[in-house]
């Protein structure tokens, strides 16, 4: 079948491909200069990794497997240390590769590792979750937590290639499907419309793996990333839009100790963000529905229990987009027509709060939301 390539520029220009068996790719990036290779993996893909070893040491490569923690307790400095450990004891040089292999969390932390190593050495991406196709492996945005809250160490480190398969998505647990759903929908949201109505039309397609339109909906939600990357790699400006939901949504993960699932609390913070922009006077109420709407017919949450306000308020404040006192905020004007809230009062933002807040009892939907399961058992996806 046949394979997109979308293609992105920053401070270097690489290809996002999209499509199946893409394995066959990985030396020509590598390149014939390159002698070690890492491939940092979650456990859930140590079969994927055993054959990526497999087959870049039959190409002549010294490959080495560093499998780390599962979710986001990989995104630690001890975690990082410890595959910085194995790079410097294996002599990896600046002509060495780290490829990234899993979901969001696998790849910020190799994207990291692989931006300090020696002050910087090459990256591949190879998502296997739709979170991480769609957004996490693209786009040079690497990091790790802090006990302070999320992303909050990192840099900016474009990877030279990112291999979509979307053979991967076969094996992936539907909830982590569903998060995925959401950074699609927050690009539906921010840029491309059409991706709102292709959920519209189908909803239970756009959770079926096997369904032509998820090739679609990754297609076009790559495509915004790499645009607006392309545009702004350190996020002067436009690609704050891609932060959409993201202020509340963090806090969220903070308060909620990393047990809900990323997009699971950046679909609530995209409901959040929504309330705000109506009750500042820049959205319309039916918009604010079809951001319930489409989220909940795609089994994700859109509200949050109440009782939690100064905790999630302190964490917001510590998001990236804050300029001193002043918290700011992604919003939209209208469909596709993102701009900034600068210093909301306090007052709005607890009417927000208020507004996607319900008592435990009467939430609806949240579907397996702080149940985030232990690592997939299934057979491990046979991509690669
Ligand atoms: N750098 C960025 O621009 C960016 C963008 C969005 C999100 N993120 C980050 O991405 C992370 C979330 O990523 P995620 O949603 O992929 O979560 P994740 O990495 O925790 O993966 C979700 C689960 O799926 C499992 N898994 C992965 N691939 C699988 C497969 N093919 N089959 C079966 N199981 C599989 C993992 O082991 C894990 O249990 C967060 O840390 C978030 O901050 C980063
Ligand atoms: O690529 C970006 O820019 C984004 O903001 C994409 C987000 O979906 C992603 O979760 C990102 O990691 C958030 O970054 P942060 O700078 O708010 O930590
Ligand atoms: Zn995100």
């Amino acid at each position: 079948m046949s394979v997109t390539r979308v293609a992105v520029t920053a401070e270097r220009s690489y290809d996002v491909l999209i499509g199946h068996d893409l394995a066959g790719e990985l030396p020509g990036l590598i390149g014939a200069g390159t002698r070690r290779v890492l491939v940092v993996h979650q456990g859930a893909l140590a079969g994927p990794a055993e054959r990526i070893r497999a087959a870049l040491t039959g190409a002549g490569y010294e490959v080495h497997l560093s499998e780390v923690p599962d979710g986001e307790d990989a995104k630690t400095a001890t975690v990082a240390a410890r595959c910085w450990e194995q790079l410097g004891l294996a002599g990896f040089t600046r002509d060495d590769v780290v490829i990234g292999l899993g979901g969001g969390a696998a790849t910020d932390l190799a994207g990291f590792v692989a931006a300090t190593w020696l002050r910087g050495v090459r990256v591949i991406q190879v998502p296997t979750t739709l979170l991480g196709m769609v957004d996490a492996a693209v786009g040079g945005k690497t990091g790790i937590n802090t006990a302070e809250g999320k992303n909050l160490v990192g840099s900016f480190h474009s990877p030279i290639g990112v291999l979509c398969d979307l053979d991967a998505l076969e094996t992936l647990p539907a909830a982590d499907l569903a998060a995925g759903l959401a950074e699609v929908v927050k690009c539906g949201f921010i840029d491309d419309p059409r991706i709102l109505e292709l959920v519209e039309a189908d909803p239970d397609a756009a959770r079926d793996p096997s369904a032509p339109v998820v090739r679609e909906l990754v297609e076009r939600a790559v495509a915004t990333k790499a645009r607006v990357v392309s545009a702004d790699l350190r996020e002067a400006d436009l690609r704050e839009i891609l932060n959409y939901g993201h202020t509340f949504a963090h806090a969220i993960e903070h308060h909620e100790h990393f047990r809900w699932r990323h997009g699971e609390a950046v679909s609530v913070g995209l409901v959040f963000a929504a309330e705000l922009a109506r009750l500042a006077g820049h959205l319309e109420g039916g918009i604010v529905d079809r951001h319930r709407r489409i989220l909940t017919s795609l089994g994700l949450p859109t509200s949050y229990p109440t009782g939690s306000w100064d905790d999630l308020l302190t964490a917001m404040r510590r998001d990236k987009k804050t300029r001193g006192a002043t918290l700011r905020f992604v919003i939209l004007d209208g469909l596709a027509s993102p701009t900034r809230l600068e210093g909301p009062s306090e007052d709005l933002l607890l009417a927000a709060y208020v507004a996607v807040s319900a008592e435990p009892a009467l939430l609806v939907p949240q579907p397996e939301v702080s149940a985030r399961p232990a690592p997939s058992t299934d057979e491990p996806p046979e991509l690669l």
